[in-house]
This record gives C-alpha cells, sequence and structure tokens, in this order.
C-alpha cells in the first residue's frame, strides 16, 4: 500500500522550496501548478474551454494563453476565477490522479502529490495525509513580492484569493513552519517523515 501525502500552503509559503528538498531524498512529487500549465497547453480541450469563457484575447501572439493577462483577470474577481477553476481544475484533478495511480503501479510506496489549492477545493479525499507548509503572513507577502516582482495590491490580491494560511493549520496533520532558514525546514520536514515512520 503507498502513502499518499497531499503537501499545500499558500501562495509563497514555500511548498516548492519543500518539495524539492523531499525529492533530493528520492520521494516522489506530483505537482498541481505543472499540471494546470500542461492541461492549458494549446490543442488541450481546457484551452478551448478558456477562450470560450474569456475570449481571443485572452491568447497571447503565438495562440499560447497568456497567463499574466488571465492573472489579472481572476485575481482580481472572484466570479472569474470560478469559472477559470471550473474549467481547469476537474482537468488537473484527473490528469493528477493518473500520474498517482501510474507512481503506485510501479511500485512506489510514498507519494507527494503538491497542491496548492488543497483545502479550498476540497481535495483530501484523494490523499490519505496532509502536510501544510506555513509562513507568517508578513513574510509570505515580503517573498511573494520579491519572487514575482509583483507590488504590494497584485501580491494581496493572490493572497486574498486563497483561504487564509492561518486558517489551514487547524485542517492539516503536520504543519511546516518555513519562518526560518531552509536548513531549519529540512530538519522539521525530517522530523514529520520520522514521526510518520517514512524511511528515506
Ligand atoms: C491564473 C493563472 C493563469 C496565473 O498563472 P501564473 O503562471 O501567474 O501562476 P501559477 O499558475 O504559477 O500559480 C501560482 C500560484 O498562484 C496560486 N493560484 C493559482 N490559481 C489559483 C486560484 N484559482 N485560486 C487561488 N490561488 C491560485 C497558487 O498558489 C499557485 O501556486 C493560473 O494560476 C491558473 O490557471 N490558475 C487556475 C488553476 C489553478 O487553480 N491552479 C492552481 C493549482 S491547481
Ligand atoms: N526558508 C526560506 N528562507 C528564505 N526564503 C525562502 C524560504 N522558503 C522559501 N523561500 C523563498 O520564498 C519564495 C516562495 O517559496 P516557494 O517558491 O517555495 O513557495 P511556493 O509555496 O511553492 O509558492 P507558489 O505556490 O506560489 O509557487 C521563493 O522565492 C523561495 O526561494
Amino acid at each position: 500500500m503507498a502513502l499518499v501525502i497531499g503537501l499545500t500552503g499558500g501562495i509563497a509559503s514555500g511548498k516548492s522550496t519543500v518539495s524539492n528538498l523531499l525529492k533530493k531524498m528520492g520521494i516522489v512529487v506530483i505537482d498541481a501548478d505543472i499540471i494546470a500549465r500542461d492541461v492549458v497547453e494549446i490543442g488541450r480541450e481546457a484551452y478551448y474551454q478558456i477562450i470560450e469563457a474569456f475570449g481571443p484575447d485572452i491568447l497571447l501572439p503565438d495562440k499560447a494563453i497568456d497567463r499574466v493577462k488571465l492573472g489579472s483577470i481572476v485575481f482580481r474577481d472572484e466570479k472569474k476565477r470560478r469559472l477559470l477553476n471550473g474549467i481547469v481544475h476537474p482537468a488537473v484533478r484527473r490528469q493528477m490522479l493518473r500520474e498517482k495511480d501510474n507512481w503506485i503501479t510501479e511500485g512506489e510506496t510514498v507519494i507527494i502529490m503538491d497542491i496548492p489549492l488543497l483545502f479550498e477545493s476540497k481535495l483530501t479525499s484523494i490523499v490519505d495525509r496532509t502536510l501544510l507548509v506555513y509562513v507568517d503572513a508578513d513574510k509570505q507577502l515580503t517573498r511573494l513580492m520579491a519572487r514575482n516582482n509583483f507590488n504590494q495590491e497584485a501580491a494581496e490580491a493572490r493572497i486574498n484569493s486563497q483561504m487564509p494560511l492561518i486558517d489551514k493549520i487547524s485542517l492539516a496533520d503536520a504543519v511546516i513552519y518555513n519562518n526560518g532558514t531552509v536548513e531549519e525546514t529540512k530538519k522539521q520536514i525530517e522530523e514529520i517523515l520520522k514521526k510518520w515512520d517514512i524511511s528515506i
């Protein structure tokens, strides 16, 4: 039996930092953000649905979806965000489940599913345990602004489109506090894996 762990957090809370550390330890990670990009590639079903819903102006000259433009629409408008989620999320969910099944068939015993909206999208039923990457609100904002070169308004729009990170703490089976150094975060990961009897 494989153990499937849902890794979640908030935007720029440190999920990729944690998943990279887990990958280095040899653990398989399925990344919802990567799959969400894949399912809207030119020619895919969700690609046409997005054009239908948001109009052809949402395309770049090379016909790919303009992610910057789409982001500036959906992170300011909840209705539009729900519309996009309704198109993209079912396709992401299907592909994630397929990849999970493939890894299980290949004999993997521990699989991480990195899903930013695990709690918001009520996807906890597809994982056995949940692991939250938490960071204080002020650090989340400054890290997001620095990483994406966002102004405060754009960064806050994204943060506010998610469940407050602090509310996710009580929903998670374990929490990694990513306020300190990456080394401190690594130690916490090792402790949780030990507590969960996962040998690496
Ligand atoms: C709006 C889009 C085009 C913006 O693309 P962009 O390249 O700027 O951002 P990227 O996809 O890398 O997402 C970065 C982070 O934003 C946050 N985020 C993305 N989509 C959403 C959403 N619908 N609601 C809340 N937060 C979101 C997540 O924390 C994610 O890790 C894109 O995020 C998208 O298609 N979102 C809908 C699909 C989705 O929910 N993806 C998240 C995981 S399934
Ligand atoms: N412990 C840390 N110390 C300093 N910087 C960090 C730490 N953890 C993450 N960061 C930085 O904060 C930013 C956000 O981290 P990361 O990309 O891992 O978050 P994420 O949760 O995967 O974000 P998203 O969901 O938005 O893709 C990155 O620039 C990363 O280098």
